[in-house]
């Protein structure tokens, strides 16, 4: 059965009667054994099935990843909160958690998307090398001596891109299934039934184009995966039978794929990186591309920071290409005998199963969280959170300070934010407070720029070019009676107004330390009083949304510099969204009369160690009408270091920031237009 491609006139048979991998110098000629070897369709139907052994066999480690990101456990894109948190329960804890909840199936849910990306994207560039490299081969005049590493990595570079580019539709398919398989897991409605209709409707919606969304950062990193893993496979492989290390077999199969593994993470690490600093940094761009991504990344955190992540790729890249390369080679060896009529059969029959039969069994249909995980329970708090997609309400005049304070700190870690009810500040306070705002900003402009700033951005903000809709006035330090007396002295305030300006400052500053208090007590922390001395900022705010502004944002994506935001935010008025730390998904802080909002900022995520949550956030413009709000920030130490509590420290909790002050971080957010919480990557340890 040789239909006379090049890779089989060249390739080289063993003793046993079986081809191993591509071509090589020396031993170029043609088999005189038996000249069978496996067709290009039956080497496509090999590559497919090695591929699905590979897929199901290191599914679970995928799976495993896909849940701690779930768990807000952090990987090489989920923030550093998340990243810290992940040593709580760990891999460890994860795969147990599966085991017991859900039994050994429970580990291949969203298979079946996973596999038919695969049965694109993996024939193709394996045969394409093989061709590619075979038709290289005949077209050379040294016709027989092995192809320079270089040109071997250039050809699985463009191999890679090419099943890339025809699998883009199938992969857009498997991601697509995961999210829909994460709003299953949050209680809504998937999408799709199956990986069909997920194509379908995708058509439909998005159009033929719709279906290659993405493809230019993935084909990027196809490139570079294809070239490390491809030609190091063939390279290395071919020097281990050469050197004698180990004749074409399972050991040197093994030992060339683990040489892939390491060689395809080396190389694709960079690109990951800069793809999700690409994908996260949200409309205001920090990198004008990857190139600056790639420099600025290198020149702020060295060279080292491109491997971040390292260990979570390789630890999937790694036990994949060992499975796929194994089997692939046995499959071809059983392939040049009797094996293969049948084989081929097996193949398309697996092909039907795992494809369509388990199709509808993709990633999350049942929820881990349905059951009490070990992270974040299904207290009623969070079912509501997540149902909704509404941030948790946490009622403060809950009976037991134990249970208030354990949902408190389940808030901060998961969300980063939580709307506070029964909060011991006054409904009429609020309003009269609300009026006062409102009325202020009536000033005359030459009144307003009269509050000026104590700290850099702490007064008056007029609207300007690069935010036409946004107006802002703010006092610093506002637990100081005497800075909010200044600040009414700069807007002629009526002496009601004072008196209202300084009953607000008392009751928000009293009830932001109440939740530190709150925060340290739950964590069981021997210091309560933590914040001691940290200033507060007071910012209100106003939004000029107009009918051309809908749809347009009036505060970019940010993270709070400080350690707790209070806000009282516009309660006729919506447009505050939070982004979930582990989905990236946003969801709406919908407005909710006589509540707060309660934002944790990056002080918190310095001093838990990581485990808070520094919620990024952003006012949209959903319609027509002025919006206000009114911000109270609880800072941060200003002239000392912030340092986490020793018992936050251990060895599986390795320190995650250098300690820094509240000016220090507000100057580094500052100096490097970070103001999404990608600043704290700046001051991580190595
Ligand atoms: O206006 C709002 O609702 C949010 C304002 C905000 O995020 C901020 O001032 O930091
Ligand atoms: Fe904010």
């Amino acid at each position: 059965m040789n239909d006379g491609n090049d890779v089989v006139k060249y390739a080289m048979l063993t003793k046993r009667r079986h081809f191993i991998f591509v071509t090589h110098p020396v031993k170029m000629e043609r088999s005189r054994v038996t000249g069978e070897a496996p067709t290009t369709r039956t080497r496509i139907l090999l590559a497919s099935l090695s591929a699905m052994v590979a897929e199901t066999v290191t599914f679970p480690i995928d799976l495993t990843k896909t849940r701690m990101q779930l768990h807000g456990l952090g990987s090489a894109s989920a923030s550093a909160s998340a990243a810290a948190n992940a040593h709580r329960v760990g891999a460890i804890g994860v795969v147990s958690e599966i085991a017991r909840q859900e039994g050994m199936m429970g580990f291949y849910k969203g298979l079946s998307p996973a596999i038919i990306r695969h049965l694109f994207y993996t024939p193709i560039r394996i045969i394409g090398y093989e061709n590619l490299k075979g038709f290289i081969v005949r077209s050379e005049a040294n016709n027989g001596e092995s192809l320079p590493l270089a040109t071997k990595a250039l050809v699985g570079g463009i191999s890679g891109v090419i099943a890339q580019v025809v699998a883009s539709p199938a992969d857009l398919v498997k991601v697509r299934m995961q999210a829909d398989g994460r709003l299953v897991s949050q209680g809504l409605k998937p999408r799709y039934s199956g990986p069909i209709e997920a194509f379908t409707k995708i058509l439909q919606s998005e159009g033929v184009k719709g279906l290659w969304k993405g493809v230019v950062p993935n084909i990027q990193r196809a490139f570079l995966v294809n070239m490390g893993e491809l030609a190091c496979y063939d390279h290395a492989k071919h020097f281990v039978i050469e050197k004698k290390i180990s004749g074409d077999n399972i050991y040197a199969h093994t030992l060339a794929s683990i040489v892939s593994g390491l060689a395809s993470t080396t190389l694709s690490c960079p690109a990951d990186v800069v793809k999700t600093r690409m994908m996260n940094q949200g409309e205001k761009a920090v990198y004008r591309n990857s190139y600056d991504c790639l420099v600025k990344t290198v020149r702020f955190e060295g060279i080292r920071a491109l491997w971040k992540g390292f260990f979570p790729t390789w630890a999937r890249l790694g036990p994949w290409q060992f499975v796929f390369w194994v089997s692939y080679e046995k499959f071809r060896q059983l392939a040049g005998g009797d094996f293969e009529e049948k084989s081929v059969k097996h193949v398309i029959f697996f092909h039907f199963i795992y494809s369509f039969v388990f199709s509808r069994e993709n990633l999350e249909t049942r929820s881990p969280r349905k059951k009490k995980g070990p992270l974040f329970s299904n207290s009623p708090l969070n079912l509501m959170a997540e149902a909704g997609g509404v941030i948790p309400t946490i009622d403060l005049e809950e009976v037991s300070d134990k249970i208030l304070n354990q949902k408190i700190r389940e808030a901060s870690e998961r969300w980063g934010c939580f709307r506070v009810i029964n909060h011991g500040v006054s409904l009429s306070l609020m309003s009269e407070m609300k009026k006062t705002v409102m009325d202020l900003f009536e000033r005359p402009y030459e009144v307003k720029v009269r509050n000026t700033d104590v700290l850099l951005g702490s007064g008056y903000r007029a609207p300007n070019e690069i935010n036409p809709y946004y107006e802002a006035l703010g006092l610093y330090d506002m637990a100081s009676p005497q800075a909010v007396n200044t600040f009414c002295d700069q807007l002629d305030a009526s002496a009601d107004q004072r008196e209202i300006m300084v009953k607000y400052a008392k009751a928000i500053d009293g009830l932001a330390k109440d939740l530190a208090r709150r925060l340290a007590e739950s964590y069981e922390l021997p210091e309560t009083e933590f914040f001691k001395g940290w200033p507060s900022q007071f910012r209100i705010n106003k939004y000029h949304f107009q009918p051309e502004t809908v749809g347009k944002l009036g505060v970019q994506l940010h993270t709070d510099s400080g350690f707790l935001t209070i806000l009282q935010d516009d309660e006729n008025v919506g447009g505050l969204e939070a982004m979930d730390h582990s989905s990236g998904a946003f969801f709406p802080i919908n407005p909710l009369p006589n509540t707060l909002a309660i934002n944790l900022g990056d002080m918190a995520a310095i001093w838990s160690n990581g485990r808070l949550c520094n919620v990024k956030h952003r006012v949209q413009c959903n319609e027509a009408t002025k919006r206000f709000s009114i911000a109270s920030f609880l800072l941060g130490p200003m002239d000392t270091d912030l340092e986490p509590p020793s018992e936050f420290v251990d060895a599986q909790h390795p320190r995650l920031y250098k300690p820094i002050s509240h000016d220090g971080i507000r100057n580094i957010r500052m100096t490097t237009k970070l103001h999404d919480g990608e600043a704290l990557k700046l001051i991580t340890f190595e």
